[in-house]
């Protein structure tokens, strides 16, 4: 299976390459792939900030290599390098609250930066560290991609009806995708008779990138409106609800984006499952319950204009852009050190002591 989804990853949105971070701008997909090139961390913190670049892995893998150019600007500068890249560190922790994969990205980013021996290549060794955290994630989907397969399959072995939300794909991670990435191997492994991709309002994560990914895959896939999930659930014969994470708590409550929580409750209704797809660095074991997650709150223009163009009534508009399901609507959590099937605090800690599968 491994070499047929390795076969079948083309889309890619980071590119590091001499030095510099490519990021493919996903605000402009699908009408157009432009290609955006950044050489301080400052510029990848922006990067993150506006969307350019979005989905919990793929933002925590931008800003480690953010840290390298930061890294790179401040040494040759010259002066105290390092109080100046604490300064990088800080506007890039500060691009996005929610996704906790920014902060693990940073976090191992400082670790090496402290690890560092007397006359070691301190540029050398901090671009490794992050070449190894957007391969270890690659890694990480392919993994996950076979498990959540064994979960479906272990339901059944015929073609499903899934549905999904948000964008989990390559655009969002470093590699095959997290919740795209078990849609796209249960695909090739024939278990899919369609995919019901919600647009994902205000961003249209869903329409813009998901039906895009895998429309170019040849998966089947329809798209719909946010609030047609529940008659689609009753409808169409839908097997399961598989979506990402931005963070898991100790107990299992997943963080992800808004819309997921209704869909949960929706999915329990109708006895349709729901996976949770998400590599253990989405996995915040210093938070217990979701109630102590930040949840991001975005501009309300974001949905009183469409195209820069108002069309709501004259009143206020509430963005949040993340929500939190508890752990008792989530019948599995797919990661890269394995399945936890019903999870709660104490199956929380076990996957976490255990080692990663690749
Ligand atoms: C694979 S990341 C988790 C996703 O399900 C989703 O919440 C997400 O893509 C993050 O939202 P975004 O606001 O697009 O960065």
């Amino acid at each position: 299976m491994r070499e047929r989804l390795l076969a079948a990853e083309k889309i890619k949105a980071i590119e590091w390459r001499d030095g510099t971070l490519h990021l493919l701008d996903q605000r402009l997909l699908p009408l157009e792939e432009t290609w955006r090139t950044y050489d301080s961390a400052v510029g990848v913190a922006g990067a993150i900030r506006d969307m350019v670049v979005r989905g919990a892995p793929a933002i925590g893998i931008s800003a480690a290599y953010g840290v390298v150019l930061g890294a790179r600007q401040r040494l040759a500068a010259g002066g105290d390098w390092r109080a100046a890249l604490e300064g990088d560190f800080r506007v890039l922790a500060e691009s996005r609250p929610t996704a906790v994969n920014l902060f693990w990205a940073l976090d191992r980013m400082r670790e090496r930066l402290a690890r560092l021996k007397e006359g070691e290549d301190v540029l050398a060794a901090l671009e490794a560290e992050a070449v190894g955290i957007h391969e270890s994630d690659r890694e990480a989907n392919l993994t996950m991609a076979q498990l959540g397969v064994e979960l479906i399959r272990k339901h059944s072995g015929k073609p499903q009806a899934l549905l999904t939300h948000c964008n989990t794909g390559a655009l969002a991670t470093g590699g095959f995708g997290t919740a795209l990435g078990v849609i796209r191997a249960a695909h090739l492994d024939g278990l899919v008779e369609r995919v019901y991709a919600d647009e994902t309002r205000p961003w249209l994560q869903g329409s813009r990138l998901t039906a895009w990914e895998l429309a170019e895959e040849g998966v089947p896939v329809s798209l719909n409106v946010d609030g047609a999930a529940a008659h689609l659930m009753k409808t169409r014969g839908i097997t399961w609800v598989i979506v990402g994470a931005d963070r898991i708590t100790a107990e299992g409550d997943v963080a992800n984006k808004i819309g997921t929580y209704q869909l949960a409750v929706v999915a329990m209704h109708h006895g349709v499952r729901f996976m949770v797809v998400a590599p253990s660095s989405t996995i915040d074991m210093s938070l217990q319950g979701g109630e102590e997650i930040p949840i991001e709150e975005r501009d309300g223009r974001e949905l009183l204009e469409v195209g820069g163009k108002r069309v709501a009534a004259a009143v206020e508009a509430v963005n949040p852009v993340f929500d939190v399901t508890p752990a008792d609507l989530i019948d599995a959590i797919v990661t890269e050190r394995g399945v936890v099937e019903r999870p709660n605090a104490a199956k929380m800690a076990e996957l976490m002591s255990r080692k990663r599968l690749h």
